[in-house]
């Protein structure tokens, strides 16, 4: 008799980190009106989708314990969603090997989210648009359509309407990661709770920025990195300061708190002054850990042997395999 084994699909999606987050007035629907520059980080998710009796999420990594495997979890809100548009149950295992901090600031969640939409498009051959792809991206989170896209791009909306920014050059990041998280929602609160209180500065447009990315040298790019909810952050984490200066001190060209924190993210010169500045600021006894990783790097991609179950080859190139996987490891 023949047996037919259910072949999964494994689509991997980087983490990100805002290079400019201007955050504009709160908006009747509860959101904040942004201007963000996304840069997609060789620090990633492996999220793989395979034919199951029903829907269901386990998580590995470090952080699994602290991620939900319910009707919570953005991949599980995924697969339903995708599912409602195909006319199907949503009758898939799927399995996320988590290599993006929890509640960090990275749009862990958003990636996974992202992957799902990505890994199930394939598995169930359903052909969808790139527009459609984005338009289930949206309606799962403010981030999820960057988790598609990668690579560099200028957020508006709520950061959901993407536009491709030009970056020369790979750059190289230490990112310090926290003991806890912050809620999203929170940092948002506490920054329009500051500015009832005060008028703490805002950020302008991110033109220079844009230049600087442009020419692909990060002692340009460094002073001009900027993030309203740091303020917000710092204050709900008072902790993160010393990171902050601990990072500096380490030899970086720059830190910032990465989007709503709390990771703290640092520019450096190069590949090899990233690893240095990781192993003085891993010494310093100022965060949990560090990674080390590279931007930008592609959005969600489906992974493998280089064939899909339709037999289509996925987008994905060696290249983007090899520095994802160097990069992937811890420092
Ligand atoms: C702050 C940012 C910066 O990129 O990312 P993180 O640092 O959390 O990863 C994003 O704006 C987070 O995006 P995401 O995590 O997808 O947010 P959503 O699920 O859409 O929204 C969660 C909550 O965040 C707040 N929110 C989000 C986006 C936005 N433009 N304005 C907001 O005020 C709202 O309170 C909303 O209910
Ligand atoms: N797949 C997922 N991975 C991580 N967290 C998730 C996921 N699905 C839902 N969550 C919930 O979303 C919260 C925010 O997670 P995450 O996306 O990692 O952080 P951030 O919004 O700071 O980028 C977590 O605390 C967790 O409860």
């Amino acid at each position: 008799m023949l047996t037919v084994v259910p072949r999964p699909v494994s689509v991997r999606a980087p983490a990100k980190v805002n290079l400019h987050l201007a955050v504009g007035d709160l908006r009747p629907d509860g959101y904040h009106e942004l201007t963000t520059v996304f840069h997609a980080l060789s620090l990633v998710d492996d999220v793989s989708v395979v034919a199951a009796e029903t829907l269901s999420v386990s998580v590995y990594g470090d952080d699994a314990g602290i991620v939900p495997t319910d009707h919570t979890n953005l991949a599980w809100k995924a697969a339903e969603l995708v599912a409602a548009h195909a006319g199907r149950r949503p009758a898939v295992a799927i399995s996320i090997d988590k290599g993006i901090p929890v509640a960090g600031g990275m749009a862990g969640g958003s990636a996974d989210a992202a992957a799902t939409v990505v890994a199930l498009d394939a598995l169930w051959n359903l052909g969808l648009s790139r527009e459609k792809i984005m338009d289930f991206a949206a309606q799962l989170g403010s981030d999820v359509p960057f988790s598609v896209a990668g690579g560099t791009a200028v957020g508006t909306g709520r950061g959901e309407k993407l536009l491709p920014v030009l970056s020369r050059n790979s750059f190289h990041w230490v990112l310090a990661l926290a003991k806890g998280g912050l809620s999203t929602p929170a940092v948002y609160r506490e920054l329009d709770r500051l500015r009832e209180r005060g008028t703490p500065p805002r950020l302008g447009a991110p033109d220079e920025l844009m230049q600087a990315l442009a020419s692909g040298d990060p002692a340009r790019v460094g002073p001009l990195l900027g993030n309203d909810l740091q303020a917000a952050a710092l204050s709900l984490e008072p902790g993160l300061r010393r990171t902050l200066r601990a990072g500096t001190e380490a030899g970086a060209i720059a830190g910032i708190v990465s989007g709503s924190g709390p990771t703290c993210a640092f520019l450096c010169a190069s590949a090899d002054h990233a690893v240095e500045v990781g192993a003085e600021l891993s010494g310093a006894g100022v965060c949990r850990t560090v990674r080390v990783a590279s931007g930008p790097v592609p959005g969600a991609r489906v992974r493998g042997d280089g064939t899909r179950p339709d037999g289509r080859h996925p987008d994905r190139t060696a290249t983007d395999r090899t520095s994802t996987d160097r990069d992937r490891g811890h420092h």
